[in-house]
């Protein structure tokens, strides 16, 4: 396991600065969510991280290892990503796709071996995708590349797992599949979320950006206030108990809500 640290964390892209100053620290093993409006800088911390975007200033640690230090091949050892930016140019089979998984392990050229096929297969049953091993990646539906592009990242093995917007095109029960995946994984994860309950039920800690900057740091309960939701997304909101597990839920209201029974007016 491995912890990972963001420290003064800064991207200028033609003159703008889309991220400025950015720290975070992930324990290993701990799930720690991206929060923030469109825009924010979600995705370029996330970037940072895995390496595909060097910032201007700052570092990124995974363990000890400086990741800008060191090779592409030595990051991809150690991080594993699931981004929205599926290549659809290119008619490798899910087998195959998942396969990349293990390229970092392996020599240029080097086959795969008994081993591999295993990890690979067993990563494709753990996203109930095991099916559609040799159908066309590209010619699948946007929430079956999903899982299999987390089959290509669990088939990696490495400590740190990156997640942009893992729940995207999946449906609600598959939602909660991969969710409930991911902490059953006990990597150090980070991930970009929009939805605000799955960030709440999912993860250990958030970090709220707003405008290129991470405003605040914390539990879900500590990040999620109405009064921060409402200045930064501009909706009124709770964190309730769910009735059947007894957990932390976040919940919006609508702004004007004809049926609402006024129990916010009631509260001081
Ligand atoms: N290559 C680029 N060139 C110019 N601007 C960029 C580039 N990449 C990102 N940006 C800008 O940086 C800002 C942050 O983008 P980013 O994708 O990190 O936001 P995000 O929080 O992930 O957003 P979303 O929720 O919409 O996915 C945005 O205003 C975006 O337009």
């Amino acid at each position: 396991m491995m912890r990972v640290d963001v420290r003064g964390v800064s991207v200028t892209i033609d003159d703008n600065d889309i991220l400025g100053d950015a720290h975070l620290s992930v324990e290993p093993g701990s799930v720690t969510g991206l929060v923030g409006p469109n825009g924010s800088g979600k995705s370029t911390l996330l970037r940072c991280v895995y390496r595909a975007l060097r910032p201007v200033a700052g570092t990124v640690h995974i363990g000890a290892e400086d990741v800008w230090r060191g090779t592409a091949r030595q990051a991809g050892r150690r991080t594993a990503v699931v981004t929205q930016d599926h290549d659809l140019d290119n008619d490798f089979s899910v087998l195959e796709t998942v396969a990349m998984g293990r390229l970092p392990h392996k020599g240029l050229l080097e086959r795969d071996t008994g081993t591999d096929r295993e990890i690979i297969h067993t990563a494709l049953s753990r996203v109930d995708m095991n099916w559609a091993a040799n159908r066309v990646f590209a010619r699948l539906s946007g929430g079956e590349r999903q899982r299999v592009l987390v089959a290509r990242a669990l088939a990696q093995q490495s400590p740190v797992l990156l997640l942009d917007e893992p729940t995207n095109h999946l449906d609600v029960g598959a939602q909660l599949d991969l969710l409930d995946l991911v902490r059953e994984l006990e990597l150090t994860t980070i991930a970009a979320l929009h939805d605000l309950d799955h960030a709440t039920a999912y993860c250990d800690r958030l970090v709220l950006l707003h405008n290129g900057r991470v405003l605040t740091t914390g539990t879900p309960e500590q990040v999620l206030t109405a009064d921060r939701v409402a200045d930064v997304f501009g909706v009124r909101s709770a964190i309730v108990t769910h009735p059947l597990t007894g957990r932390p839920h976040f919940v919006t209201a609508p702004a004007n809500d004809p049926l609402s029974r006024g129990v916010d007016q009631q509260q001081p």
